[in-house]
């Protein structure tokens, strides 16, 4: 698979010579140093527990997580970060990805030679977390497909194809192209070629950069192999490519070129793979024959050997084994740090490659109107191909209609008394069985899709809006229809009042209330970022309305104090709505008993038109908050640590290199 020479020319078979490549990007770090500061830390010292527990003195704790670091990541090299868990490497990884969202970053960082930061980084880089949250309803190829057309503008057919084509060849994953991604529920690709399509979307369009954390986690030695000659072959073509990868097999490492040994947030090796075990041997540790190097580094390199331990004791040392591990961890550092090897990277670092990067190095996005039109496209397949959830939509608007036909049947031949109570009390069932399951079924489905919105959003897919008003504008047509079912099948087996007039009043209420709890639970899911809390908050939500609806608790007779949530409740002026519909004029045996009962519920000063009005600005206004839990999710989820404007960045990386480097 892969060719013996490492040509830097970022180019994959079939692309066009004349089309504007991204630049070999080298990324030369010096002295870096990532801290945190950690609020509120109980103090280790105080002994007293009352002093623990009382003490209102914030503490205020610096951890360095990543400390001094100097290193160089070259263009068509595959580099690994190793290392203990909690040395730092997914913090390592972060960092140069763009992808920090706290504390304080010291140190230098360029790239070609320019100065960046890790906010300029996250814009020249391609990211592959751990995490390989994809929709699942949608196949291999379609996933590809859609990370192409999302980031290359106007890209033709032919184009698309051919990338897609290549994508899938080099990543192997012909066999498994129409495959579904698949879910818990329903059974799709492997873990192994989930992995691997989420390369391939990275992969799929240009960059010059691929940071990827831990790729071969849950996979097995086969396709963990695979998985890395496939990201050597990437680097092949002169990307650089860096993983974070844990305790890989021998075969594995050899795939590396260059290997980051991180422990205790310090570098202790950074170099070409085969030098590594000479190199620690130099140090005075063997790797014996037939040994993993890698399990030779976690083992008695990073660790207290037999020998150490045994020093250990002999020094009669005060402290524990893990103080005594760190001491040695800091004696490796140093040891580094006068190193040739070292020294050989800090002259990269100080003599580092000046080529031009363009602009087609930055990641791209195309326009917030097509990202709408492929989001749309894309939810309303989702939603056909999701079958059991709109299956179970359909079934509950047709069951529950069914359902209280049948207990209100004909209500209208009922006797005088029977009429009006039956009436008034499917008029509520009705309301409430528009308002409370819709918003709990669109809370669970908005919010676990918000996994995948928060990848996508990182990988600079698209942005909020175009995502938001797609997933308004594809699921609107189902928050309509199911009303219109519901009331189609209850309205005439009720019995209600015949005119088409009527008919359309009612529904019309039950389609506007439908929308309104369709947007409650989108913001529910937007503004609680734990979709079990939002479950455990969204009844107590819904149940405040449902009292105030003006029939459980006559609105006239609520205490002052509390009597006015019934003008926030839409429920109270839903039930309004097909109430006075409903009652008004309506005249038995003679007796105008509908204006006598519509009078006796006090349900206020307004009319229908009035009614319907204060149910579509609920509507606007959960709509509004909707979007803003969401816009405040997606500020969560940017991860990019930059003070400075996409703009600024641009120019700085464009511009010519950092005056230290002119000669
Ligand atoms: N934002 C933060 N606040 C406080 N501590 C942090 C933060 N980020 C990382 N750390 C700490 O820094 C150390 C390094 O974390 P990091 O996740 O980078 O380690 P790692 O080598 O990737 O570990 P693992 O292999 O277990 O994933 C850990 O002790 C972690 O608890």
């Amino acid at each position: 698979m892969e060719s013996a020479d490492t040509r830097i020319s970022l180019e994959l078979p079939g692309d066009s010579p004349t089309k504007l490549k991204p630049r070999p990007a080298q990324i030369n770090f010096k002295d870096l140093e990532y801290s945190v500061t950690i609020k509120n830390a109980i103090s280790q010292d105080s002994k007293k527990l009352s002093e623990k527990l009382f003490s209102k003195k914030a503490e205020s704790k610096k951890k360095v997580i990543l400390d001094q670091i100097t290193g160089s990541f070259t263009p068509g090299r595959l580099t690994a970060i190793m290392g203990p868990s909690g040395s730092g490497k997914t913090s390592m990884l972060n960092l140069l990805s763009g992808r920090i969202s706290s504390g304080k970053v010291e140190g230098n960082i360029w790239l070609n030679g320019r100065k960046a930061d890790s906010g300029s980084l996250g814009l020249v880089s391609r990211f592959i977390s751990q995490d390989d949250v994809m929709l699942s309803t949608m196949t291999v190829r379609e996933v590809i497909e859609m990370a192409i057309n999302f980031r290359v503008d106007g890209i033709t057919p032919e184009e698309l194809s051919r990338r897609t084509n290549e994508a899938i060849t080099t990543l192997e994953l012909d066999k498994c192209q129409n495959t579904l991604i698949g879910d818990t529920i329903t059974k799709g690709i492997s873990g192994g070629e989930r992995k691997r399509t989420s390369i391939a979307m990275e992969m799929a369009t240009d960059s010059s950069i691929l940071f990827l954390d831990e790729p071969t986690s849950g996979l097995d030695m086969y396709t963990s192999s695979l998985v890395v000659k496939l990201l050597r072959y990437i680097s092949r073509s002169g990307q650089t490519v860096v993983s974070v990868i844990h305790q890989p097999s021998s075969d594995i490492f050899k795939l590396f070129d260059d290997i980051v040994l991180l422990s205790e947030g310090k570098i202790v090796y950074f170099g070409p793979q085969e030098e590594l075990v000479d190199y620690f041997s130099k140090l005075g540790f063997t790797c014996p024959n037939f040994t993993n190097p890698a399990d030779f580094v976690f083992t008695d390199v990073l660790n207290l050997n037999e020998a150490e331990l045994e020093q250990m004791n002999l020094e009669k040392f005060s402290g524990s084994k893990a103080d005594y591990r760190v001491l040695k961890i800091n004696d490796l550092a140093e040891k580094w740090i006068n190193s040739e090897q070292y020294r050989i990277i800090k002259e990269k670092v100080e003599n580092p490659l000046l080529d031009p990067l363009n602009e087609s190095n930055f990641t791209s996005t195309v326009s917030p109107s097509r990202q709408f039109v492929l989001l749309c496209r894309r939810a309303a397949k989702d939603i056909f191909r999701n079958k059991l959830v709109l299956r179970a939509r359909l079934i509950q608007s047709i069951a529950i209609s069914l359902v209280m036909g049948i207990v209100f049947y004909k209500s209208n031949n009922k006797p005088v008394n029977t009429i009006i109570q039956n009436f008034e009390g499917s008029l509520f069932f009705g309301i409430v069985s528009q308002f409370i399951p819709v918003a709990i079924s669109v809370l669970s489905t908005f919010g676990s899709g918000k996994f995948v919105f928060q990848r996508e959003y990182q990988n600079g897919y698209y942005k909020t809006k175009p995502y938001f008003f797609s997933k308004i504008l594809v699921e609107l047509p189902v928050q309509v229809i199911c009303p219109i079912i519901f009331s189609a099948i209850s309205y005439f087996m009720i019995g209600y009042r015949g005119s088409f007039t009527k008919f359309v009043i009612h529904t019309a209420a039950m389609i506007l209330l439908s929308l309104t709890s369709f947007s409650l639970g989108i913001f529910a899911s937007t503004f609680f970022d734990d979709l079990s809390v939002a479950l455990a908050i969204l009844p107590l939500i819904l149940i405040i309305p449902m009292i105030f609806s003006g029939f459980l608790v006559n609105s006239g007779d609520t205490m002052d104090w509390i009597g006015w949530l019934q003008w926030i409740s839409p429920i109270k002026y839903a039930f309004t709505i097909v109430s006075t519909n409903q009652l008004r004029g309506y005249v038995i045996n003679g007796q105008n008993l509908g204006d006598t009962n519509l009078k006796a519920l006090n349900l206020g000063p307004f009319g229908i038109l009035a009614c319907f009005g204060f149910v579509a600005l609920f509507f606007i206004i959960f709509t509004i908050s909707g979007y803003l839990g969401l816009e405040r999710f997606s500020r969560k989820s940017t991860l990019q640590h930059s003070s400075q404007s996409t703009k600024k960045i641009k120019a700085v990386l464009l511009g010519p290199p950092d005056d230290i480097f002119k000669k």
